[in-house]
């Protein structure tokens, strides 16, 4: 490696530096008090495990955005987390086993081995809150509600929050019946958008009612209108449909009215996440951003896999890129005092006293030269804070 090589970072794997560092900090800050005080406790997953837990119900999407490492220890194979959501499940299910509903959140770097995107980050700061042990409408809200509360918090504007349902997808894909090369096909193609492809895929078992539904899902997208066509469309399909799009329509009007400034768009045909979603998924978009801004959904299966199968939504960001969207902070002016007011226990406890209220006390070590717009200076037999108006930024 040459020495310009030496500092190369490896793609999607950026540092951040100050001031973005300090905004993402005081971001996690914000967010983790407001999930505290919506009742949500902190939890901190590990950030390797062994494969086998790691990846557990969880779906082959997440094996392979799963970086593997050899445990030197015990020769086993072990994972570094690439999504958080999984995790928690498995402290649900396995280290927790509390009865009743239980609500976590957290906050953890997570590696993946491609980005989303070209420009995307495959080190992205995981952020979220999961709900487990209740499987109605209500904890789909609430986590609707706490997403949408943290994304405006953090000045999300003109927010979208796209609404769709993999329950639609399974009931009708199971009252179908369609060899599994072709199944996995039609996913693939839905999960792309490779809508105009479905035609050509699905023609030679049109005569099934479940096939049509399938392929009447790809036109189920638009604004909340899109719950009355698909009343019409998919009219004789299983129970679950109709109740899958009846709970849409009841978080249709809980959302409207609870945010009226955020606009909602249906997509029934949406299959998007790492495969463990089970029921209404969602995600949050803003124009300046080609990704999703926050995606989460009901997943109750995956604690199964770790003998306790509990209801359980949730939702995630990216630290990162949320931070990215807010004005650049500005670090306060901080006050500079000599390193000799060490030695002054005076000085010591005004330093100490004004670090307590939040500045920032900067020591000026010996032949630093003397700087700053605010200072504290040695006058008269005490130490005093001075503005330096000459110094003042403008
Ligand atoms: N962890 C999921 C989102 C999610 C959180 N909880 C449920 N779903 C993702 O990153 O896509």
């Amino acid at each position: 490696m040459s020495l310009a090589d030496s500092w190369l970072l490896p793609d999607g794997m950026g540092e951040v530096l100050p001031p973005q560092a300090r905004q993402i900090e005081n971001l996690r800050r914000q967010l983790l008090d407001v999930f505290h005080s919506w009742g949500y406790d902190l939890v901190l997953p590990p950030k390797v495990e062994f494969l086998e837990s790691l990846l557990t119900g969880a779906g082959h999407d997440l094996d392979l955005q799963t970086f593997k490492v050899m445990d030197q220890l015990t020769g086993r194979m072990m994972g570094v987390s690439a999504d958080v959501t999984p995790q928690v499940a498995r402290m649900d299910a396995h280290s927790m086993r509390q009865q009743g509903v239980t609500r976590f959140c957290y906050s953890s770097e997570v590696l993946r081995t491609h980005a989303d995107n070209l420009l995307g980050s495959r080190s992205p700061i995981q952020i979220g809150a999961e709900m487990f042990g209740h499987a109605g409408l209500q904890s789909d809200l609430e986590i609707l509600s706490l997403m949408t509360d943290s994304l405006l918090l953090a000045g999300a504007e003109q927010l979208c929050l796209d609404l769709g349902h993999v329950g639609i997808y399974r009931a009708l894909l199971s009252a179908a019946s369609l060899p599994s090369e072709t199944q996995a096909e039609l996913f693939d193609l839905l999960q792309h958008k490779r809508l105009d492809e479905l035609p050509a895929l699905l023609a030679p078992w049109q005569d099934q009612p479940a096939v049509a539904w399938l392929q009447g899902l790809s036109q189920l997208n638009g604004g909340p209108e899109v719950l009355a066509r698909a009343r019409q469309v998919l009219s004789g399909a299983p129970e679950s449909v109709i109740t899958a799009i009846d709970e849409l329509e009841a978080l249709v009007q809980a959302l409207s009215a609870a945010y009226p400034q955020v606009q909602l768009y249906l997509d029934l045909s949406e299959l998007r996440g790492f495969h463990y979603h089970t029921g209404l998924v969602f995600a949050a978009y803003v124009p300046q951003l080609g990704q999703a801004l926050a995606k989460g959904g009901r997943y109750d299966d995956i604690g199964r896999a770790f003998g306790r199968a509990r209801p359980a939504t949730g939702f995630s960001t990216d630290l990162k890129i949320l931070a990215s969207l807010q004005a650049e902070c500005h670090l306060a002016t901080p006050i500079y005092a000599p390193a000799s007011i060490l030695t002054d226990a005076a000085g010591r406890a005004q330093v100490s006293q004004l670090r307590r209220q939040g500045e920032r006390v900067i020591l000026t070590l010996p032949d630093e030269a003397e700087h700053g717009a605010r200072r504290l200076v040695w006058q008269e037999g005490q130490w005093m804070l001075q503005t330096f108006e000459s110094e003042v930024q403008a």
